[in-house]
């Protein structure tokens, strides 16, 4: 948090100290720091004590740069720089910048103004502001032959990072325009309708219409479905990256302890985490629910010697829910729905739920102010305001999961809340006492 009274003395100490305890963490390990450079490593050892000091870097870094800006300043820098960084990257990718420049080659300008139809001269303008934000370079300034950097050349370790990129630059920051608008209109509506999305995108449609409702309408001169499906894959994306990597579905919940199960994963979009959870734990079968259109994709990411125990299922989850099971798993899926839609989705399942079976929702909970990095607690909040942009809906305390669920059936007893070290995500584990 920011302390009203840390100075710049502080705040230069604080980032000797911490890149002293990475960098010797480094040299003791036999490990090269990282630099700008694409063969550098894509990120820090994931050790604790080395994390540790990198948020404290992240933190302070951040803080010392609002400093050096001034108070003056920084307003004024930052609405200037905000939108011209975001419209860059929305450019990069749009255009598929990324692999026009070959990953360990180079290209010319004029070779990359061909390949993506940007005017040559805009071109050049455009990668004057990239070259600022450490993502492409020149071999040598003036040359105008460009060669990728570490964080340019992330499409080829990561081909997904173009769908979170076209998701967030091309549907969420237009919908963050309209945000002030949807304040004043709707005020606190918990109609999904009813947020900065469906101002901007869909504003004549009934309150209760969706973003993915939106995603699924057949619009002239699109391919039915791909919204849909690019959402599945940026999803796919943020599955496969540091706090938010799947394996941490492991370490909040003993799944072995159920022996033979059936755990069915509502809104599992593509199946990542019914993937991750029947590769560890064998003697677990896994039923995806999601839309129809999510189906192929899906069957393409499941690994052929889990087919057996890791099957798509379509289903609405505003239906009633058709599997009887041990556990109904829910990951990200209910920071979606403002209270009135999570009560709804969850009730679809208890018809279905015996004593001792399990909900067990993966998601954000969010801490209390300060008990974590801000670096963490900003990406929280930004998650937050996501949801209120897109769906109305939000990111919740222990205490609203609390409320929510037990608005759902008072037969719902919450067992525990666990953070998995190094995860964004918690696991709450509520049981069905009957
Ligand atoms: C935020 S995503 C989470 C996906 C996945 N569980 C994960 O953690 O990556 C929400 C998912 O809910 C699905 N979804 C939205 N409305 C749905 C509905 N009415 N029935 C079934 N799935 C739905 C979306 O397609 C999407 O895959």
């Amino acid at each position: 948090m920011y302390n009203l009274n840390e100075n710049f003395t502080e705040l230069a100490a604080q980032i000797a100290s911490s890149t002293a305890i990475i960098t010797e963490y480094l040299k003791k390990n036999g490990l090269p720091e990282p630099d700008f450079t694409v063969n550098s490593a894509g990120g820090l050892p994931p050790v604790p004590e080395v994390q540790e000091a990198r948020m404290n870097l992240i933190d302070a870094t951040s803080k010392l740069r609002h400093l050096a800006l001034g108070s003056d300043e920084l307003l004024r820098t930052e609405s200037l720089l905000m939108h011209h960084d975001q419209s860059v990257i929305d450019i990069l990718n749009q255009f598929d910048v990324w692999t026009a420049v070959p990953h360990h080659g180079t290209a010319s300008v004029a070779s990359i103004a061909s390949k993506t139809g940007i005017p040559e001269e805009k071109l050049r303008r455009i990668f004057k502001h990239a070259f600022s934000m450490g993502l492409f370079a020149e071999t040598s300034p003036g040359s105008w032959e460009i060669v990728h950097t570490g964080s340019s050349s992330y499409y080829y370790r990561n081909p997904l990072i173009k769908a979170w990129i076209g998701h967030n630059l091309e549907e969420v920051a237009p919908a963050c325009t309209r945000l002030p608008d949807a304040l004043r209109k709707y005020t606190d509506s918990q109609e999904p309708a009813h947020c900065a999305a469906g101002v901007a995108f869909f504003p004549d449609s009934p309150p209760d219409a969706t973003l993915f409702s939106w995603f699924d309408i057949e619009r002239e001169g699109e391919e039915k479905g791909w919204r849909v499906r690019r959402f599945g894959d940026a999803m796919a994306s943020l599955a496969e990256t540091g706090s938010a990597r799947i394996e941490h579905v492991n370490a909040g919940f003993d799944w072995d302890s159920l022996g033979e199960a059936t755990v069915v994963d509502i809104g599992g979009s593509l199946g990542h985490a019914s993937i991750e959870l029947a590769s560890k734990h064998p003697k677990l079968k896994c039923i995806i629910q999601d839309f129809a259109e999510l189906e192929p994709q899906s069957a393409a990411l499941v690994p052929t010697e889990l087919k057996s125990r890791v099957t798509f299922q379509a289903h609405n989850f505003f239906e009633p829910q058709p599997v009887v099971a041990e556990v109904y798993f829910l990951k990200h899926v209910c920071h979606d729905w403002s209270d009135k839609y999570v009560v709804k989705i969850l009730k679809q399942i208890v018809p279905v739920m015996k004593t001792g079976s399990r909900v067990i929702l993966m998601e954000f909970i969010v801490p209390a102010r300060g008990a974590v990095p801000d670096s963490v607690g900003r990406f929280i909040s930004a998650i937050d305001l996501q949801m209120m942009t897109l769906c109305n809906s939000k990111e919740r305390t222990p205490e609203d999961w609390t409320k929510v669920v037990k608005e759902t059936d008072e037969r719902f007893d919450i067992k525990a809340f666990v953070q998995p070290p190094g995860s964004a995500a918690g696991l709450i584990e509520i049981v069905w006492k009957g």
